[in-house]
């Protein structure tokens, strides 16, 4: 790792010679490699925009320019050269260094990403701030063809073009999403990229490059005639030139020097540029460059291999139990219809767009258009499933709010990813659905302690005629028994799972079991309690609470949400206005910040969310509110 030791700062890498700054992109790729393999990472979409971030770096002055990454999840090179090299290993890691831009990291990330399709409208306030204080520097967006499918991207060139601020938004071209790109807008680049007029610009692009001039040539920059003869060697993005921002492209973008070049003249341009370059995602990893959804973020893995190393076990996540209860219940139910925003491997609906593919709809990174269509399904008699992760799920709150619910549309909308996530960190925690949810009229949330109970779940949701949220967290289920013929729940009842003392747990969701175990390990040290599973944040199981309220000295409500405004808060409001609220009252959840990254079991800790941490939460309230710990009620 000559090169790259030697990079002290960002300028440094201007004075590298053309050989060192390919072996500089290949010491680069081969950190990459070795950090993603054993803290897992966004690998495929990284190792692509390694010689655009080199080019960026060698053409740009960050971070008196800004660069601002769409989704961030590409941006380790960047982190890379600009100070974090000796801290990479702590990719991911607690109190390590995030997956994503972030401005509290580094003056280099100007704009913190996680959520897709944020990086024009963010760039163009930078420009439209910049014009405003009279200064001069540049802003450039980095935004892929998948997050270029969502409509924030398309509100902001919309604005971009009428606004036409100086900016440089450079769209990297792979074709792929975390799957394969979708969409009219995947296929018009697609024809650009295959258009013959392209062969033939790139058969003139070497003469191109060495006959026109570089930064600073008056002549041309103030004739205008700079852009033209760069617009003229491409061929026409009719699309973009239509809204007022040139195109320029497509260039290869894993060919460093073609890209310096065409940086080093893009530059000297004037007004809104889109500049589209094609890379490999996946580049120079061959295991990446076959599989780039499975290296798109994957965990640790075998680096000669490509296999992961994580441990196997024969229990089943929620996602794959959530693919398969729908799949069969599509077998019998033929209005069943399935939508993801670009996920259709994480949400687990790559199998039934396999077995359905008239019923299945990827709609690009558009999760207020999946929410809206789906209502638009139902209201034309389907039974609309629409499968995201709880935390771009909340892109569509008013699609929820206004086209679901208050036309009472019967769309289940089940929110994969909910609670803790771990390692993508706070971008990412589904921990607000709750909250952001429940206070909308005729919506039910319901939230399973177990793979059974999400089954079992799924069947109440798709037997009603209601919208429905089914909330559930990432990774491994509990490994109970499937029920062989699932049947739905009653609607707003509890489940009683233990009925003793002066004290109740009243836990939701993932909250369930360590609420079990606590009250076992508490049992153990003659301190009794009941632990009811709510299994619905709306509607509340109204009777049951009212009687524990007048039996028990102390409720305690779990849940894996923020507390602001989320299951005990839901509780509280209820025994609040049935004037029950005479015995005592806690809530255990997420405070009122952003939840870092780690793994989800060290987070779950932090947060006492756990059965040590309930049972100890028990503990000091004993006391406080007078509980006689082996009262037997
Ligand atoms: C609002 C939102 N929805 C979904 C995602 C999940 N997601 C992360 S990256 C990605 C694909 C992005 O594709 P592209 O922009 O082309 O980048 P590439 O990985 O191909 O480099 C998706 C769907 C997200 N981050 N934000
Ligand atoms: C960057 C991004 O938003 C996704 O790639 C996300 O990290 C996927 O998360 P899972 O690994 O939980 O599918
Ligand atoms: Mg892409």
């Amino acid at each position: 790792m000559n090169i790259l030791k030697n990079i002290k700062r960002t300028s440094d890498l201007k004075l590298l010679l053309p050989n060192q700054l390919t072996q500089l992109a290949e010491e680069i790729r081969r950190l990459i490699i070795g950090v993603t393999s054993a803290n897992g990472g966004h690998l495929a979409s990284s190792l692509g925009v390694v010689e655009l971030t080199i080019a960026l770096y060698k053409v740009f002055n960050f971070p008196i320019d800004k660069l601002v990454w769409d989704v961030g999840h590409q941006a380790y090179a960047h982190k890379i050269l600009t100070g974090r090299r000796d801290k990479f290993y702590t990719l991911r890691k607690s109190g390590g260094l995030a997956g994503f831009p972030k401005r509290t990291e580094s003056i280099y990330d100007a704009f913190g990403t996680g959520h897709a399709s944020t990086s024009i409208s963010a760039a163009l306030g930078m420009a439209a701030a910049r014009d405003i204080d009279n200064e001069d520097y540049k802003v450039i967006a980095v935004i892929g063809d998948g997050a270029l499918t969502g409509g924030e991207a398309f509100e902001a060139l919309n604005n971009v073009g009428a606004l036409k601020k100086d900016m440089l938004i450079i769209l990297n071209d792979n074709e792929m999403s975390i799957a394969k790109n979708v969409g009219a807008l995947s296929s018009y680049l697609s024809q650009i990229r295959t258009a013959p007029e392209y062969t033939k610009a790139k058969k003139n692009l070497g003469n191109f490059l060495h006959h026109l001039p570089k930064l600073g040539d008056t002549v041309y920059k103030t004739a205008g005639m700079l852009k033209d003869s760069i617009k003229n060697a491409f061929i026409a993005g009719g699309l973009f030139e239509e809204m007022g921002i040139s195109y320029i492209g497509p260039v290869d973008g894993n060919n460093l020097f073609e890209l310096i070049n065409v940086l080093q003249r893009v530059e000297n341009i004037r007004g809104p540029v889109l500049l589209h370059i094609f890379t490999k995602k996946g580049k120079g990893y061959i295991p990446a460059e076959n599989k780039p959804d499975k290296f798109h973020g994957i965990g640790r893995f075998d680096i000669q291999t490509g296999e992961s190393l994580s441990s196997p076990t024969t229990v089943p996540t929620y996602t794959q139990v959530f693919s398969k209860t729908l799949l069969e219940m599509a077998r019998t139910d033929k209005d069943i219809v399935a939508i993801t925003a670009a996920m259709p491997g994480g949400t687990g609906l790559t199998p039934f767009a396999q077995q359905y593919p008239k019923r299945f709809f990827d709609v690009g990174i558009a999760e207020e258009h999946a929410i809206t269509m789906a209502a638009g399904l139902a209201a034309a008699g389907k039974k609309p499933v629409v499968a995201l992760y709880s935390t771009f799920a909340q892109r569509g709150y008013d699609q929820i709010l206004h086209d679901i619910c208050l036309q009472k549309l019967p769309v289940t909308l089940c929110l994969d990813r909910a609670g803790i996530v771990g390692e993508d960190g706070p971008t990412h925690h589904g921990v607000f659905d709750y909250s952001f949810l429940r206070h909308i009229p005729n919506i039910m949330i319901m939230a399973p302690k177990d793979e059974n109970e999400l089954q079992r779940m799924m069947y109440t949701a798709l037997a009603g005629k209601a919208p429905v949220v089914l909330r559930y967290p990432r990774g491994q289920a509990y490994g109970v028994q499937m029920d062989k013929e699932p049947q739905p729940i009653a609607i707003a009842k509890a489940e009683i799972l233990e009925t003793k003392g002066e004290i109740a747990i009243v836990a939701i969701g993932t909250m369930v079991y360590p609420a079990v175990e606590a009250a076992k390990k508490l049992a153990a040290e003659g301190i009794f309690c009941s632990v009811v599973n709510a299994r619905f944040v709306k509607p509340l199981d109204k009777n049951l609470l009212l009687k524990l309220a007048a039996t028990k000295k102390f409720i305690l409500t779990v849940e894996e949400n923020v507390l602001a405004g989320g299951f005990g808060s839901a509780v509280l409001e209820l025994l609040c206005q049935n004037g029950a609220l005479q015995c005592a009252v806690k809530c255990m959840g997420l405070p009122d910040q952003f939840i870092p990254q780690g793994s989800r079991k060290e987070l779950l800790q932090m947060n006492n969310l756990t059965a040590e941490g309930i049972a100890s939460f028990i503990k000091e309230n004993i006391e406080i509110n007078k509980i006689n710990p082996t009262g037997a009620l």
